[in-house]
Order: structure tokens, then C-alpha cells, then sequence
């Protein structure tokens, strides 16, 4: 009879296979007791929740599948899911709690805020193209950089910008004569135009010293916003781990590449001018297009234009309306004061500068482009209101070709309101998102927001409600009057954001697109087939029209050049 001995395996396998049971025999109780600490951690935010109006949710995947189709598919179920609840709603994407906000009164509780300043956890997806640029920063950080860069677009400074946005926006002119008679996308002329006056103006470089065209740069801004809207809408690309081994992960390196290739070269080439000596931009602007040579006393007083013509309610005030020093102390310009500030180190360095142009960059182009096209849009769509438009710009400039002045764009009131109520109905930044640190009470009604939860502005909703704007679908200017504005709440206009994380580029993005959209109308007649109903609304960050922003141009007739 043979006797059986148990050896213990001491081979490495053997140890290996221990370890492992071991492991497994581990992982059990440690799943357990992390979903019991799970559950108890998020029990507090659960049953506020709770409370909340919202969809009904399916077993983890929650409200996930209402994100489900095309970018256009899900902006229209979203918004028109939103009619079926009141103006605080709730939705489960997976375990993230997401509240949707579209009450003015409990906008305004989180966006005046100092404390609920954190954006929400998906503008982390930003991170790989804009760091810790000021649009997804915090704490610290973003209060020095804010602090620092606000003033670079104090009104001095962009008085200083008009030749170069007027020169540009005759370019634009230029490029857009082979179109004359054509039905084609105008947000593709747009975003060239925007990225251009951007790099000759905030970054002050000439475009012609880059080999990069602003298209190029601006197709490829795009194509990155796709990636990431799809990254915020389908639950299963966020985690990195799984993201990395898509198709998007390669396209989003390659688009990345493009994108930072603009943006060194734009650093480096300010730093050669910036130790030559030279201060300012470096871009030509032919002498006829000098507003010097057509200056008005109003353009040289200490004009103050505040609220609406800079894009938000007359109530309201942010860091951008301080005008401590108006007329005394020489601003500067973005580029050169982030170069300067660099000098010592202390400030900002190097990659935080490559951060903050990217920042710039993107924010100050896209949104601009998708504005303007918009404005383009409407002004097609609705003869009479461009015809009042023109006759605006005909009374301003009678039969001259000369170049937009300060002073006239701030005659230029009828097209301002135009330009107000484009931006409320289609704003370009439809939604905003923070993350709550803190409970915090509504003023709507008898809710409370939970710390933990990601809480989402909804502008484009709140733009349209009903009891603010009767008949919120219909382009009206009118809504713009100011006995109109006067008793409406602040916060029921916030295409620029409010508060202390509004834009930084809101007064840039208001005198360029008066002067670029002026010239461009002082020169063609908009036409469009499309009407507003067929318009397919897609929000990739920044809304658009999926199907382009289809226009016709007629050419009119200039009586007298200057
Ligand atoms: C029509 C044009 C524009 C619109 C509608 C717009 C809208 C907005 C909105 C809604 C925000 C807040 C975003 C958020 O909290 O998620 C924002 C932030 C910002 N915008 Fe704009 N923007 C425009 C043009 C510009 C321009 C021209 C620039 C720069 C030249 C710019 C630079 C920024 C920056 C840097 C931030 C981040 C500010 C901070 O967090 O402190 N924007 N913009």
C-alpha cells in the first residue's frame, strides 16, 4: 500500500497560486465592505435626492440611456424631456448624481457664489489639451491666474484692438466674394476669422509669421469637441482606462498635436519679439483702415458702457467692470503680460502659460464663431430685422467705407440687441457645470442640492422659459428694449456665465462681433432657405447647427468708397 505524503509546493508557481487564492479570497470581503462604505458615504446625498423630480432610472446605468444617439438625437431628448418637470430635475448618468438647474433665483445662489466655484468633474476631460488653464482650474490657482488675466481685457486694451479687428473683418469680407450666389457653411469663415483676429490681437503675433492656417487649428478644436462631448455623454468612455484603448484616444493624441504645435509656436515667437524690445501686436493694419483718421471725441473720452452692450444684465457687475484707472495706467495685452509676468517665475511659469493660451484660444474662438454664424443666421431668416440692421449701419456710416470706430459701435444699438437675443436663444455655452462641496439650499422651492452632486446651469433652457420671454421662440430684438430688461431677474440672460467665473473674454467677444458683423452686413444682404424649425441643434461643448450654418450672400451696393 502505497502512503500518499502532502509536500508543500514550493515551487514558484505554487507560491504564485497561493498568493492568488489568497487574493481572491480577499477581494470578496473587500468589495463587500467598500459598497457597504460606498452606500453609507453617499446615503446623505442619496435621500435629497430623493426629493428631487426626475426621470425614472433603470438598476446602475440610471437615466445613462437618455444620452444615448447622434449629438443632435441627444440635445432634443434632453431638452425636450425637460418640459415633463419643473425647473429643478434630476438625472442618475451611472452613480453621478446630476441636477439640472433653470430657475434664475437658484442660478443665481450658485454662480454669484465665491464657494461653489469648482467645476464639475468632467471638465477634467479638457486637461490633456487645456491643464489647468483658468476654464477648469481652481482654488488658488485660478484666483492668481483670474486676478492676472482679467485686466488684459479691461475696455483700454481692446480699444486698442479695433484696427486689427477691423482689418480682419475686412478679410473676411475678401474671402467671403468667391461665395456670392452659393449656399454654403459660414461658421467654416467664422472660425477662421476668430482664431486669426485671436492670435493678432489677445496673442498679438501677425497671422502671416504662422505657418499654421487659424482653419487648420480651428477644424482640429472641433474635432476635439466631439471627443469629449461623446466622453460626457456615454458613461463607458469616462474612465481612462477604457477610453485609452479606443479609437478616440489616438484621434483625440493626433488632434492634440495640432492643436499645442499653434500654440508653442505662438509662445515662441512672442518671446523672440518680447526681447527685441517689441511690445504690442505685430500684425500690419493698412493706414485706410486706421481709426485714428476718423476718431470722435466720444472714442477718446473715458467712455464707461457697462451691463447689456457688454453682454450681461445691467444689474450685475464682475471683475471685468472694475474701472479703478480708466485712461490712467497702461494695460497690457494677454500674451505680453503673461510674458512679462513670467520673467521672475513667481507668477506663472512656462507650462502655465502654454495653458493659458490654449485656454484663450479655444474660448475665445469657438464660442465667437458659432455667435457670429448664428447672428448670420438669424439675420437671413429674417429680412425685416436685417433690413433694420442696415439702416442702422447706413445712418452711422451714410455712403462711407471707412472703418468701425469705439464710438460707432456704440451706436450700433439696434444690432446690439440682435447680437443679445441671438445669444439667448442659441447661446454657445448651453450649459454650465459645477460641483457642489456643500449642501446648499434653493430659493425655488422646498429642495436642497447635496453636496457631492454635479449641478448643471441649463442657459439654453432657461433663455427660453416661457414666464421670462413670452413667446420665447420667435427672434424678437425687442426683447432687448430696456423697459423690457428692467424688471427681468439678472440671472434669466447669462450667455456669458455671472458672477465670479464669468467670461473673462465677454466685452472682446461683444466689440469684435460688432465690428466683424457690421462690416460684414455694410457689404452683403444675408439670404437662407433653411427656416429656424429645420435647424438640427447639436451641444459638442459649444452649440451648433449639425447640418452647417447654410447662408446665401447678395452683394450691396456700395454708392462711395472712403
Ligand atoms: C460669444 C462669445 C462667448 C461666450 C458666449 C462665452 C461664454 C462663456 C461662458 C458661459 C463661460 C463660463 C463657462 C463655464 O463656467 O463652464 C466662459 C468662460 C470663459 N471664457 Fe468665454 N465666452 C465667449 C467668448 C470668450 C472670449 C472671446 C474669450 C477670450 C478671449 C473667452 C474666455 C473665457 C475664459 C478664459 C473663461 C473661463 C473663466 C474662468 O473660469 O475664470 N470667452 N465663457
Amino acid at each position: 500500500m502505497s502512503t500518499a505524503t502532502v509536500t508543500p509546493d514550493l515551487t514558484p508557481s505554487g507560491a504564485v497560486s497561493s498568493a492568488t487564492s489568497v487574493f481572491y479570497f480577499l477581494l470578496l470581503p473587500a468589495l463587500v465592505l467598500w459598497y457597504a462604505y460606498w452606500t453609507i458615504s453617499r446615503k446623505h446625498m442619496n435621500e435629497l435626492a430623493e426629493k428631487i423630480p426626475g426621470p425614472k432610472t433603470l438598476p446602475i446605468l440610471g437615466n445613462a440611456l437618455e444620452f444615448l444617439g447622434s449629438s443632435p438625437e441627444i440635445f432634443k431628448n434632453v431638452y425636450d424631456k425637460s418640459f415633463e418637470y419643473g425647473n429643478v430635475v434630476k438625472m442618475w448618468a451611472g452613480p453621478k448624481l446630476l441636477i439640472f438647474l433653470m430657475d434664475p433665483r437658484d442660478v443665481e445662489i450658485i454662480l454669484s457664489s465665491n464657494v461653489h466655484i469648482d467645476k464639475a468633474s468632467e471638465y477634467r476631460f479638457f486637461k490633456p489639451w487645456l491643464g489647468d488653464g483658468l476654464l477648469i482650474s481652481t482654488g488658488q490657482k485660478w484666483r492668481a491666474h483670474r486676478k492676472l488675466i482679467a485686466p488684459t481685457f479691461h475696455l483700454n486694451v481692446l480699444k486698442s484692438f479695433i484696427d486689427l479687428f477691423n482689418a480682419n473683418s475686412r478679410e473676411v469680407v475678401e474671402k467671403l466674394r468667391k461665395e456670392i450666389g452659393k449656399d454654403f457653411d459660414c461658421h467654416d469663415y467664422m472660425s477662421e476669422a476668430t482664431v486669426e483676429i485671436l492670435l493678432e490681437t489677445a496673442m498679438g503675433v501677425s497671422k502671416k509669421t504662422q505657418d499654421q492656417s487659424g482653419y487648420d487649428y480651428a477644424m482640429a478644436v472641433m474635432k476635439m469637441c466631439d471627443i469629449l462631448h461623446q466622453r460626457h455623454t456615454k458613461v463607458w468612455l469616462r474612465p481612462d482606462i477604457i477610453f485609452n484603448f479606443t479609437k478616440y484616444a489616438k484621434a483625440q493624441e493626433k488632434l492634440i498635436g495640432t492643436i499645442h504645435n499653434l500654440t508653442r509656436k505662438v509662445i515662441k515667437r512672442k518671446r523672440v519679439d518680447f526681447e527685441k524690445g517689441i511690445r504690442g501686436s505685430t500684425a500690419d493694419v493698412p493706414e485706410e483702415l486706421k481709426t485714428k483718421n476718423y476718431e470722435t471725441k466720444t472714442t477718446n473720452s473715458k467712455t464707461v458702457v457697462e451691463g447689456l452692450s457688454y453682454g450681461q444684465s445691467a444689474g450685475l457687475k464682475d471683475d471685468l467692470d472694475v474701472d479703478d484707472d480708466i485712461g490712467e495706467k497702461k494695460r497690457m495685452a494677454f500674451l505680453d503680460l503673461m510674458i512679462e509676468a513670467s520673467q521672475n517665475g513667481v507668477v506663472i511659469n512656462d507650462e502655465e502659460i502654454k495653458e493659458q493660451v490654449d485656454t484663450i484660444m479655444f474660448e475665445g474662438h469657438d464660442t465667437t464663431a458659432a455667435g457670429s454664424s448664428f447672428f448670420l443666421s438669424m439675420m437671413g431668416i429674417h429680412p425685416d430685422i436685417q433690413d433694420k440692421v442696415v439702416q442702422e449701419l447706413d445712418e452711422i456710416f451714410g455712403d462711407s467705407n471707412r472703418p468701425a470706430t469705439f464710438a460707432d459701435t456704440l451706436e450700433m444699438k439696434y444690432l446690439e440687441r440682435c447680437l443679445m437675443e441671438t445669444l439667448r436663444m442659441y447661446p454657445p455655452v448651453p450649459i454650465i457645470a459645477r460641483q457642489l462641496k456643500q449642501d446648499v439650499k434653493l430659493a425655488s422651492g422646498d429642495y436642497t442640492l447635496p453636496a457631492g452632486a454635479t449641478i448643471v446651469i441649463g442657459t439654453f433652457k432657461i433663455h427660453r422659459l416661457e414666464e421670462i420671454y413670452p413667446n420665447p421662440n420667435k427672434f424678437d430684438p425687442d426683447n432687448f428694449l430696456p423697459e423690457r430688461t428692467a424688471n427681468r431677474h439678472y440671472y434669466a440672460f447669462i450667455p456669458f456665465s455671472a458672477g465670479p467665473r464669468s467670461c473673462v473674454g465677454r466685452k472682446y467677444a461683444m466689440l469684435k462681433l460688432k465690428i466683424l458683423l457690421s462690416t460684414i452686413l455694410r457689404n452683403y444682404r444675408i439670404k437662407s432657405d433653411i427656416g429656424e424649425k429645420e435647424f438640427q441643434l447639436q451641444a459638442d461643448i459649444i452649440l451648433k447647427r449639425a447640418e452647417g450654418f447654410k447662408i446665401k450672400l447678395e452683394p450691396r451696393k456700395r454708392l462711395v468708397k472712403a
